[in-house]
């Protein structure tokens, strides 16, 4: 049996008012390095706490190493690690307090597991004896890290463990990642950041609430339907309010310096004469290339396309009482 499996896991808050997560289903599989990537509100944060038994679906049901989410939470409770996406430690304890509480908690001490938590831990002992409150965003994390697996967890799940954190610290993370990967560990991550993406062996991408496609990285990049675009020019803002109004144009966004375009289908794709167009609306530095899309840019061609799906689904029920 997969080590996290949720089976039309539906979540809503304000007596039901906002639907958080929305009929999701989902297997992790033994060992894997799986990211949840979606924007803020997508409802990260809720598949991770019915997982570690912190709050109950509304419907469907959820299990970790086979046991259920609801009846089974003591078990579950010690069979996983948690790090939660605000920071969670006592900020008056120092960093070794802090470690020697979590670790009493759990009925362990450091000693006996500090093989699994050594090379992180090694980072910041330096610091021991600092609160950690005054720690750096960096630092933070990896203590929090520390804490999560200092009962030699199976599972973890770590909800936006980079948000807030400079880059050099979140590449760090994502090689410590790695190293616990390769221990055996299964961990369930979570990011706002679309780069992150591709570090992950598979990906769920999630939108308000909606699962909208499952898979490794590459296999979501590949499935991209269409050739995409960059545009580039001197009035970027201007570039941006021509191409919405050019009827070859499917879709297009900011992205960078440049706007992403897809060409509508049975258009044909006559960059040249775009150029042209461009230029004969003022517009200078006008710049055509064809690229490979990103996870970024899949997403958000998910997205159009659930939108789409949902606008249509809902013209046809107002139709229905017509
Ligand atoms: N306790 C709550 N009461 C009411 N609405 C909530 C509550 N918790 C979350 N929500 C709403 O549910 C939706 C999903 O939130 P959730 O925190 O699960 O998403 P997220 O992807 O983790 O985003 P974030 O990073 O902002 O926490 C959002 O619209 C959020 O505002």
């Amino acid at each position: 049996m997969n080590p996290v499996t949720l089976e039309h896991i539906t979540k809503t808050y304000e007596a039901g008012k906002v639907l958080a997560v929305d009929d999701v289903s989902l297997e992790v599989k033994e060992g894997e390095l799986f990211g949840l990537i979606g924007p803020d509100g997508a409802g990260k944060t809720s598949i991770f706490r019915i997982l570690t038994t912190l709050l109950l679906p509304d419907k469907g049901t959820a299990s970790v190493k086979g046991y259920d989410c609801v009846k089974d939470y003591k078990a579950i409770r010690r069979s996983v690690g948690y790090m939660p996406g605000k920071f969670s430690l006592y900020q008056d304890l120092t960093v070794s307090e802090n470690l020697h509480f979590f670790a009493t908690l759990f009925g362990t001490t450091i000693d006996a597991n500090y093989s699994m938590i050594k090379d992180i831990y090694e980072q910041i002992k330096p610091f021991s004896d600092r609160r950690a409150g005054r720690l750096s965003g960096g630092m933070k994390q990896k203590l929090a890290l520390c804490c999560a697996l200092i009962h030699k967890p199976e599972v973890l799940f770590l909800d936006e463990p980079t948000t807030g954190v400079d880059a050099v610290s979140r590449k760090e993370f994502w090689d410590m990642l790695q190293t616990l990967k390769q221990q055996g560990i299964t961990i369930v991550v979570s990011t706002p950041y679309m780069d992150e993406a591709v570090l992950c062996e598979r990906i769920a991408l999630i939108q308000s609430g909606k699962i909208m496609s499952v898979d490794t990285p590459e296999t979501i990049i590949n499935a991209f339907p269409v050739q995409l675009y960059a545009i580039k020019a001197a009035d970027i803002y201007r570039l941006l309010t021509t191409l919405r109004e050019d009827q070859t144009i499917d879709s297009c966004y900011a992205f960078g310096e440049y706007v992403h375009v897809t060409f509508r289908e049975g258009t044909v794709t006559d960059t040249t004469g775009l150029k042209q167009r461009l230029e004969q609306q003022g517009h200078r530095q006008v710049e055509i290339k064809e690229i490979s899309p990103s996870i970024e840019d899949s997403f958000i061609r998910l997205m159009q396309e659930k939108n789409l799906s949902e606008k249509n689904s809902s013209d046809g029920r107002k139709g229905d009482h017509m």
